[in-house]
Parts: C-alpha cells; structure tokens; sequence
C-alpha cells in the first residue's frame, strides 16, 4: 500500500539518510529546444534520486512551454512515481473555495493522488480548505506559504499591528489544520524559506507536526549548515529544496548535478541534530 505523503517523505529519509528536495525548474533558454530541456530533466531526475527524499518540479518552467510543457511535467512526475520518490508540485495555487476546489482536483486527485501541492494562503483560511481535505482524502500534501525565501517577503509577511506577522498567524494555523489529524507528520506541512535561518527553530516550535518545505539552498544563498533549526531530533520533520543548485550545477552536467545533490545531502546530513 502507498504511504501518504508525510511519511512516504519521512520513510524516504530515514531509510535513505537524505532530506535533500531536487527542484526541476528547467530553463528553455538553457536548451537547444523542448526535446533538450525534456530530455535531461529527465535524465537529472534519474541521476539525483538516490540523494533526494523528494522532487519538486515548479509548474511556471512547465507551463511557460505550453502544452508541450505540460507533457513534460507529466512525465517527470510518472518517472518519480517509477522511481519511488514523493512529488511537490510547486504551483502555489489559492483562490476562492469554488476554484481551489478545481484546483486541488487537477494536481491532488486522479494520476497525481499522493503528490504534495504548495499553496497560497492569501484569500483567507477557507480556501486552503479544499486542498487540505483533496490531500486527505487522497494521501497527498500541502505545503502552506508561511514565510517564503524572497528578500520582499516581509512587505506582506512581516509583523502587522496585532504583534502577531502574517507569517506567525499562517503558522498557528497550519499548526491547528495539523492537530486535527493522527501521525507522526500531518498532510499539512509549510514552506519557510532556508533564506531565514535564524526563525527556523521559531517556525518549528510554532508548527509541531507539520513538514516544513525549506527553499532557497544554493541559488538563493542558503547554506545547509545554517538548517539544523527546522529539523526535529533523528533528522526529520524537514525537507531542503534545490533547485538550480542542482539542475545547474555545471551548466548542464548532469555528473555535476549528481554530485551536487550528493553535497547538498551530506552538508545537511553532517548538521543533523
Ligand atoms: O514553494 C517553493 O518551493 C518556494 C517558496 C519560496 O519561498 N521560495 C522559493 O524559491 N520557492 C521555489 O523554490 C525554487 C527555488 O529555486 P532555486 O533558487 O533555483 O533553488 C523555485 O521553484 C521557487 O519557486
């Protein structure tokens, strides 16, 4: 029987010693024309597994190619299925109920049952609502935009006048949707940027049971020894993505990309508490 995502991820690090995420934002521009680009995401993807606990393909690469695009991202995610690994559709979805509902059914249900989604909290807690009970109901995933990686998320997620950030009163309430659940981790998990490491043992604290999502390694300046503040004892509770610190590492090596990923997943291992 398939785990759910929560801990398919958790079964995933323990079993394999990473918390490494490989990110597959593949750049048209960095290709010779969509067949290339296909081609070696895929063959990055196959390269990196036995180093990641789970892959996260970002929907806009995709999406920027069109139809075309599309099939491309549905084969990677039947190849990560092949190969046994957990996908994070990164598409940050939110909208009101009725659309999140449409939503949650494209990427939670049917072929992508068991994947994890990120999702944007922005119109208000109702909304997550669809895609928390898709990802129920489905054995899959979300991931909450808590605090993301970008040096302007504080105009909207820094501290407002109730004392409380945006980022604090998402949290709380990811930690509620949480502690309605059974498990070690629930389906409800947050992203919280690897750009903030000094708030990553606040964002734990706040957020027990959730999986927290931790991008900006690599590209965006974060270092995997700065990490250890998101992770419970035994290594687990996070994930650390990477994605043009992968898929780039060398231009489009994909040795380099392997290599790396096996970097990115011992600099992490060697900081676990
Ligand atoms: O949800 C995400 O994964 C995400 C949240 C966030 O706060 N910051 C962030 O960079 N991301 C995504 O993580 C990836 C980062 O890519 P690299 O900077 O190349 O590793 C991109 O796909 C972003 O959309």
């Amino acid at each position: 029987m398939t785990l759910p995502f929560a801990q398919a991820v958790t079964e995933r690090t323990r079993t394999l010693n990473t918390r490494l995420c490989v990110g597959l934002d593949p750049r048209l521009g960095e290709y010779r024309d969509p067949a290339h680009l296909r081609q070696h995401t895929l063959e990055v993807l196959e390269a990196t597994a036995p180093y990641a606990a789970a892959v996260k393909p970002q929907l806009a690469f995709y999406e920027a190619l069109g139809l075309t695009g599309m099939q491309i991202l549905e084969e990677v995610c039947a190849a990560a299925r092949t190969l046994g690994l957990p996908v994070i559709l990164d598409a940050k979805r939110g909208d009101i109920g009725s659309t999140a509902e449409a939503y949650a059914q494209g990427w939670l249900t049917g072929r992508h049952a068991g994947a994890a989604l990120t999702v944007n909290p922005f119109l208000g807690f109702q909304t997550l609502q669809p895609f928390v009970q898709a990802a129920r109901e489905n054995g899959g995933g979300v991931f909450v935009l808590v605090k993301t990686s970008n040096p302007d998320q504080a105009d909207l997620q820094g501290e407002g006048r109730s004392g409380a950030s945006v980022s604090e009163r998402v949290a709380a309430e990811v930690a509620r949707l949480g502690a309605e659940e059974e498990g070690e981790y629930a389906s409800v998990g947050a992203v919280v940027g690897a750009t903030h490491p000094d708030d990553l043992p606040h964002f734990r604290a706040l957020m027990p049971r959730a999986l927290l999502l931790l991008p900006g390694l690599g590209a965006q300046g974060a270092k995997a020894s700065d990490l250890a503040g998101a992770f419970h004892a035994g290594g687990t509770g996070a994930l650390v993505s990477a994605s043009r610190g992968v898929q780039y590492a060398a231009g489009l090596d994909v040795a380099a990309a392997r290599a790396a990923a096996q970097t990115f997943r011992d600099e992490l291992n060697s900081v676990m508490p």
